[in-house]
This record gives structure tokens, sequence and C-alpha cells, in this order.
């Protein structure tokens, strides 16, 4: 039998090979609990091997090191080559495969498709006819044109229907025609906008017979296939740089009166005929399926982001030898401190919640998509409800997940060489785009709201919010029962949630009662609506982790990640417990108990830690990392990748002889004065 911990090799720094040989699982299995499959777990790690075999598909050096310019210009040369080597590395209909690909080679800063997959293709595919599929998906699909999702404008992003950006029906022509009429009505933000893209679905208002009917999609092509030069009418470019991200050209368009045909309107679901009748779709918010795509694709991105991060803390918090906690024996690895494991194994519980949490969604995602093709739309709520509480809750969580193993790396962990720095600034863009944070826990809490209504008025609620009408107990059981149970973590949690959502329910009846218009009381109950809303999700994460806990058959493998399991309940609701004090449901002693109950657990997870982060399988080459380096030789590596500075070209840099040196002579000649 070899090792359980599939990544320890000779010559590893002996710290790192220390921590993997304890490991009690074993790590490649573990990935396909990650993954979904071993199938899958099997098929990254090929992936990974077979692009290393291909030298024009490295990095030409060490990302931070490259201009802007530099960027766009690396990632486009790696798709070129990319896509000569396609179908031969990928299933190029596996999303999973083609993802894995793209971290691999390019990484999250972005490339010219990045949009062009993510979202211009999953449009064209849930809104198009099939006569408008021949005609741009299939296209879109060979990479003959490239596309991306055009909605947000630089005055309005969040509400959809104050979109500025028209497009009127010319009955007389069958025509569109989309107009940009003011600056805050420029689309500002859609990804590779500004300068890869030829195509783009516009988000547009549709007006007929001046009637104005919301958001509608429409086909544009913004640039000559050939030259690439922007089409009359429309002016296009890069909206400049970032926090991060800055691979992609997010960028502005403007459309000056711009007609095109009728039929370049999506129209699987939603018609405009000839004379200009509208045929609404069979539910208002159709057309939102591009977003609601990203939204549930975005637990694992986050999940990925978070287990980046963390794989680099860890590893080096390995090999990080700090301080001393016995003083007569030698200095400790800093991955000993109890602080040290506080500040990280949470998050590393939380990865996994997020991708098993988020392995559930995409099946409903998948279900709903299916159901939709064919026009039922039943379950399009819940999808709603639970991708708008997952995206708010799991971005945020991410970011404070990556900001801690950045500060768990010390000064290093500040240098791009940590690499944690972009991966944080990629990630927290989550929290803003696919709609800020706060406006979808307040679109999860107008579902919320409807259930807690449903209760209230004697009806039995199901699924997701079916705990609401379940019985509760006046008292949490934790510590109460003689076995070790989940269950009474769970039902805790689920007081917690319905407590809160039935504080901000009647708090607001009690506002709508005293007169208040409906809009006025939701704001001034907003801020408990959202806590009602993190509330709900954050049981949801616990409940999908416990799921998949429970239906894990290795041994072993069960074993480490109940580990995790009982590591996060205790964790999260120590993170939530003041709801719980505040009506007498947990007191101070079972606080007391779930705060040992979480030290203990960080002694539990302390030998399996670099194991679970290797788990991910994240290749050096994906992590482009000085400090998450699978064989741990940080600091020989860190003084090689510092001579990829352009300072260091020269000894003395032409600013010493254009400032320094005055300024000092001057301060030289003064001082002998
Ligand atoms: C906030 C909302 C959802 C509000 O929708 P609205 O139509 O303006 O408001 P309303 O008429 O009051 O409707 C609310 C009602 O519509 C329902 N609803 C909303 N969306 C959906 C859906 N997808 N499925 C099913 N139902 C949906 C809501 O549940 C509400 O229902 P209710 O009235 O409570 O029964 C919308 O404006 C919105 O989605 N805003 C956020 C904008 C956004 O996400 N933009 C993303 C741009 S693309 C991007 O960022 C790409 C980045 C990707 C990358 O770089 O990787
Ligand atoms: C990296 C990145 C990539 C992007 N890619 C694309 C893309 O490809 N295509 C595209 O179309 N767009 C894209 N966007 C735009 C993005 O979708 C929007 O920025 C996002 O939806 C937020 O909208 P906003 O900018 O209007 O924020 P605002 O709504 O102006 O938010 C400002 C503040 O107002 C608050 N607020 C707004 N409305 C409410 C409300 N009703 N109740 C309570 N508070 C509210 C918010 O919570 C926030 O605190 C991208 C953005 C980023 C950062």
């Amino acid at each position: 039998m070899g090792n359980l911990n599939k990544e320890i090799r000779d010559g590893d720094h002996p710290d790192i090979t220390e921590e993997r040989l304890k490991s009690t699982f074993d790590t490649h299995k573990m990935a396909a609990q990650i993954y979904n499959s071993q199938r899958a777990a099997d098929r990254r790690n090929e992936i990974t091997s077979a692009v290393l075999k291909i030298p024009e598909l490295q990095d030409i050096k060490p990302l931070p090191f490259l201009s802007r310019e530099e960027k766009v210009e690396e990632a486009a040369r790696k798709i070129g080559i990319l896509s000569e080597h396609l179908y031969d590395l990928v299933n190029v209909n596996d999303g999973a495969e083609l993802y894995h690909l793209n971290n691999v080679v390019i990484g999250g800063e972005g490339n010219p498709l990045a949009l062009h997959g993510v979202m211009f293709i999953p449009v064209l595919q849930a809104q198009a006819t099939d006569e408008q599929k021949k005609k741009w998906l299939y296209r879109a699909m060979k990479r003959e044109i490239i596309g991306t999702y055009a909605q947000t404008e630089m005055g309005h992003g969040s509400n959809l229907r104050k979109l500025e950006t028209t497009a009127t029906y010319d009955k007389a022509t069958e025509e569109f025609v989309l107009n940009s009429p003011t600056t805050t009505s420029m689309k500002w933000w859609p990804g590779n906008l500004g300068k890869s893209t030829n195509y783009a679905v516009v988000v547009a208002t549709l007006i007929i017979n001046e009637k104005d009917y919301g958001p509608h999609s429409f086909m544009v092509q913004l640039r000559d296939e050939n030259t690439h030069k922007p089409l009359p009418n429309i002016e296009v470019g890069d909206i400049g740089p970032k926090m991060a991200y800055n691979a992609t050209d997010n960028g502005f368009l403007k459309l000056n009166h711009l007609r095109i045909p009728r039929t370049n309107m999506l129209m699987k679901h939603v018609k405009v005929e000839k004379d200009g009748t509208y045929i609404k779709p069979p539910h208002a918010k159709m057309s939102y399926s591009a977003m609601v795509h990203v939204r549930a694709h975005m637990n694992n991105t986050m999940a990925y982001f978070l287990a980046s991060s963390l794989t680099i803390a860890v590893r080096y918090s390995s090999i990080r030898r700090q301080g001393h906690i016995n003083p007569k024996e030698p200095e400790v690895k800093v991955l000993e401190y109890q602080t040290q494991q506080h500040r990280l194994f949470p998050h590393i519980a939380r990865a996994y919640a997020f991708s098993f949490a988020g392995a559930e969604t995409v099946r409903l995602y998948e279900k709903v998509k299916k159901d939709m093709e064919s026009g039922e739309t039943e379950l399009m709520a819940d999808l709603h409800a639970l991708t708008s509480g997952l995206k708010s809750v799991v971005t945020y969580l991410t970011m404070q997940g990556i900001e801690q193993a950045r500060q768990s790396c010390g000064g290093h962990g500040y240098s791009m060489a940590s690499y944690i720095s972009e991966i944080y600034g990629i990630a927290i863009g989550g929290c803003t785009y696919e709609g800020e944070n706060m406006v979808m826990l307040l679109q999860l809490a107008r579902y919320l709201m409807k259930a807690a209504k449903a209760v209230k008025e004697g009806k039995k609620v199901e699924g997701l919010v079916g705990y609401l009408s379940a019985p509760d107990n006046r008292h949490s059981l934790i510590d109460r029962t003689p076995e070790k149970s989940y269950d009474t973590y769970l039902k805790t949690f689920e007081h917690i949630a319905r407590q809160q959502i039935f504080r901000a329910f009647d708090k607001l009846e009690k506002m709508l009662t005293s007169g208040l218009p409906h809009s006025e009381a939701w704001n001034k109950c907003s801020v408990e609506l959202t806590r009602a809303s993190r509330l709900h999700t954050r049981l949801f994460i616990a409940q999908a982790f416990a799921r998949r806990v429970h239906d894990v058959v290795d041994f072993h493998i069960k074993e480490a990640l109940d580990d995790l399991l009982h590591l996060h309940l205790n964790y999260e609701l120590l993170d939530v417990a003041s709801y719980a004090l505040e009506d007498g449901h947990l007191c101070g002693e079972q606080m007391n108990f779930i705060r040992s109950e979480l030290y203990r657990s960080l002694g539990k997870i302390r030998p399996n830690a670099v194991s679970y982060v290797d788990a991910w399988e994240l290749s050096d080459m994906e992590l482009r990392s000085v400090l998450g380096r699978r064989d741990g030789h940080v600091y020989e590596n860190l003084y090689k990748w510092a001579q990829n500075s352009s300072l260091n070209r020269t000894d003395v840099l032409p600013v010493f002889e254009k400032y320094l040196k005055p300024l000092m002579m001057s301060a030289r000649k003064n001082s002998k004065l």
C-alpha cells in the first residue's frame, strides 16, 4: 500500500513530508468527494499532466511581473495555443474539464474568452430559438465569433428595470433601434467587451408603440469579423485597470441609434411579431437565466478560490518555523499555534462545505434548466431564492477566509509571491457581480417573508423553508442528549434562522399595520431581513455538508469529513450564537461546551491539515504561489522569484542620478553650512 497522501515525493522539504505521512485518508479519494466523482478527480490530474508536457502553455514569467498589456497578450497567446490542443486535452462538452484547463493554463486573472464561456454561450443556449442557435450558438461554440453579456450600465446595475439603453421597435422596417441616450446609459463593466469580443448579447429596455416592456436580450454584432474594427454607430473600449482580474478587458459600449433586425431579439420564450405584437414569456424572469447560471456555479468557484488560498497558507505554515511553545525545544512550525489553527481550519471546513452545497445547487439548476426548455417554471422561484442567498453568503465568507489566509502567512503573505492578494482581488469581485450581495440577500428575503406569511396563516410550507412549519424545541438539545448527534446542531441552526425570519416578518407587519407603505417599511426592516437571509443560507450550507457526510461510504474519508463537519458546526454556531442566547435557546453552559468542542476539533484536524488542502489537488502551475509550493521549498524560491523584478536589472537606477543624488547632495551641502 502506498502513501495515503498522494503528494509525497523524494526531495521535498522534510517538514511538509512529515505532515503528509500523518494522513489518515487517501487524498485522491477525498478529491473524488470534492470534485463529485473519482473520474472527475482523475481527469483533473490527467489534464494537468498533459498541459505540463506542452512548453508553450507554461507561464512566460510569474504573472505579477507582467504589465496589464502583457497579461492581456499572454492570456490571448495561450488561448490560441489551447485551441490547437483543445480536443486532445479535454472533453469540450464538460464544463468542469474546461474550467480546470483554464485554471491550470491561464489562471483566474482572465482571458479574452472568459465571458464567452461563462455567459454568452449559456444565454444563447437558454434564450435563442433553434434558428438563432444555428446562426450564432454553433459559431460561438466553434469560436468563429467571440461574445459577451452586456447588461450593466454606468448608471444602473442592480435595478434592471431602470436600464436606460432602449430597443425601440420600428414596425416599418421590422428592426429594433438600439440607443444609449445618456452617458450613464453606456454599458459599463461587461467582461471582454472592451477589446476582445465581436458580438454581445445586449440587455435593453424594449419599447413598442411607446410602451415599456422592461429588459430584453438582443444579439448585436459589435465589430467587423475580419478587421475587428467597431461597426458604424458603435463606440466600444476598455474601462481601465481594476483591483485585480486585469487580464480581462471589462468594457464600455455606446450605441448610437443602431438598427438590428427584429430577429436579433432572443425569442425562445418571448416574442415580438412583425406587426409589433408582444407575446409574453411563460415566466416574467426567464430572461434572467444567464445570471442564474453563473450564480448557481459561484459556490464552486468560490470554494476553489478559498481552497487555493488555504492550500498556500497551510503548506507554508507547515514549513515556517517561528517561536517556541516549549522553550527547551526547537522553534515550532507556526501551524502548531492554536491561533493559527483557529485562523485557518474553519475556513478549510467552509471550502468543503461550499463545494458540497455547490454540488446540490448545480443539480437543482440543471433540473430547472431542463424544465424551462419545455416551458415549466415552477421551481424557478426556489432556485432564484437559493442562489441569491448562497452567492451572497459564500462570496462574503470566502473573502474573510482568503484574507485570514493572507494574514496567516505574515509578511510573505503580503508579497505577490504568495499570490493570495490576486486570488483575493479576483474572488471579491463576486461580492458585487451577478447581483450586489445586499440586493441578492433582499431577494431571498422576499421569498422568506412569503413563506413566513403562509406559516402564520396556518399553511404548511415545504422544501427549503420546510423547517419554518416544523416543530421547534424551546431549548437546544446540544450537550443535553447522550449520543453525539449533528441533528441537535442542525435543529439549533433551524431555530436561529426561524426566529430571525419571524422577527423580521413581525417587524415588517407591524410597520405595515401602522400604515407605512410597503417599500418604506421594507427599507426600514432591511438589515433584519438580510440577517434572516444569511441565517437561512448558513443553515442550508450546514445541512448540505451533513447530507454529504451522511452519504459517504468509505470509512476513512467519512471519518475525516466528519471531523471537518464537527469543526464547521461548532465554529459556525459560535459565530451566530448571539441569536440563540437572546431567547435562551442556548445557555452559557452550552456555549462552553461548544467552545471546548471547537478547540478539541482543531486538535483533531491538525495532523491532517496539509492532507485536507492537498486533497484539492491544486498543482503548482495553477496555484502560481511560491509560498504554496507542493515541495515546501519556499525560501530559496522566494529569492529566485525576486530576481524577476525589473528593478533588479541594474544595480543603480536612473532615479538615483535624477532625484536621490541631488536630494542627498543638497542635504549634505546644507549640513556643512
Ligand atoms: C434584483 C433583481 C433580481 C430584481 O429583479 P427585477 O425584475 O428588477 O425586480 P422585480 O420586478 O421587483 O422582480 C422581483 C421578483 O422577481 C423574482 N425574480 C427575480 N429574478 C428571478 C429569477 N432569476 N428567477 C425567478 N424569479 C426571479 C423575485 O423573486 C421577485 O419575485 P416576487 O415578486 O417576490 O414574487 C434584478 O434586478 C437583478 O438580478 N439584479 C442584479 C443584476 C445582476 O445580477 N447583474 C449581473 C450582470 S452580469 C455579471 O455581473 C457577470 C459577471 C461574471 C464574471 O465576471 O465572471
Ligand atoms: C469584476 C466584475 C465583472 C463584471 N462583469 C459584468 C459583465 O460581464 N456583464 C455585466 O453586464 N455586468 C458586469 N459587472 C457589473 C455587475 O454585475 C454590477 O456591478 C453589479 O450587478 C452591481 O450593480 P451596481 O454596480 O449597479 O451596484 P449598485 O447597485 O450601485 O450598488 C451600490 C450600493 O447600493 C446598494 N443598493 C443598490 N440597490 C439596492 C437596493 N434595492 N436595496 C438595498 N441596497 C441597494 C448596494 O447594496 C451597494 O451597497 C461586473 C462587475 C464586476 C465588479
